[in-house]
């Protein structure tokens, strides 16, 4: 069974059709990249994939199950994970507890046993904090675990966010635009760290990406939309020569695979 399947998505904001007809199977261990011009309907994708919008049409299925319309809350449950185009962190909290918090939804105790402190609250929060502390560890953060995020390096504060996706053991994660904004060494580190985590947490990841060294690099397969419908769809080399996806591009900056 796919990991992901999607039939038929559609999307309409009032009378903009944003998503047309998107049809897309994801299988595990797949790293996908979703590309195409500014407001060809890419991060709605993600929206409707994470439950912050219902589609007008369509299914949206993991593992078999139908999660489209499902509350985002629960669809990180079933195990979807995601990082935004604009960095969201909690910058009142320490880096540490950004990758604790984030497991919340993972502890199976309420208010009561909070205040009692019962046995398995205090094993909870013991899990908790443990993969919060490997997770330092891996991504090379364990400097900052006191620090609040705004005071690390831009590239940190990513590496950070998508430790913090990582924290809740996604089946799919979903990396919006993760090298906006980075400085070419930044850029070349977030290569090696996709690489790496999909390796290190045999992961299932879709990634949505302006920056083409970074998707030909790391993409096996290429979706290309243009006003929310698919215009192209292949490995990097076949999308790279699609006379329609250069097309796409020329309106605007023509994609720059250096
Ligand atoms: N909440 C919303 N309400 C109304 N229109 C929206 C909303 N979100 C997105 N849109 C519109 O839907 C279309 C697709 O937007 P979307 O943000 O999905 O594109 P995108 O491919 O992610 O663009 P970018 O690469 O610039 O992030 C655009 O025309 C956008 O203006």
């Amino acid at each position: 069974m796919s990991l992901l399947e999607i039939r038929d998505l559609t999307h309409f904001f009032g009378g903009l059709r944003a998503v047309y007809n998107l049809n897309l199977t994801l299988e595990g261990g797949e790293l996908l990249g979703l590309i195409g011009p500014n407001g060809a309907g890419k991060t709605t994708v993600f929206n409707l994939v994470c439950g912050f919008y219902r589609p007008t049409e369509g299914e949206i299925q993991l593992l078999g199950k139908n999660i489209a319309g499902l509350r985002p809350h629960k669809v990180t449950a079933l195990g979807i994970a995601r990082t935004f185009q604009n960095i969201r962190l909690w910058n009142t909290l320490t880096v540490f507890d950004n990758l604790c918090i984030s497991q919340h939804y993972l502890l199976g105790y309420g208010l009561v046993k909070s205040v009692l402190r019962t046995p398995s609250f205090r094993a909870s929060e013991a899990k908790v904090r443990r993969t919060a502390s490997e997770l330092l560890e891996l991504l090379g953060l364990n400097h900052y675990a006191k620090e609040y995020p705004k005071n690390l390096p831009y590239g940190l504060q990513r590496r950070l966010e998508i430790g913090r996706a990582l924290s809740i053991h996604p089946k799919l994660l979903l990396l919006d635009e993760p090298a906006a904004g980075m400085n070419p060494g930044e850029v070349e580190q977030l290569i090696d760290l996709i690489r790496w985590i999909r390796t290190e947490f045999k992961l299932t990841i879709w990634l949505i990406e302006h920056h083409m060294r970074v998707v030909m690099s790391v993409c096996d397969h290429i979706k290309v939309l243009d006003f929310g419908e698919t215009i192209a769809d292949g490995t990097p080399d076949q999308v790279k020569q699609n006379r329609r996806v250069i097309q796409a591009y020329l309106g605007e900056e023509e994609p720059s695979y250096a």
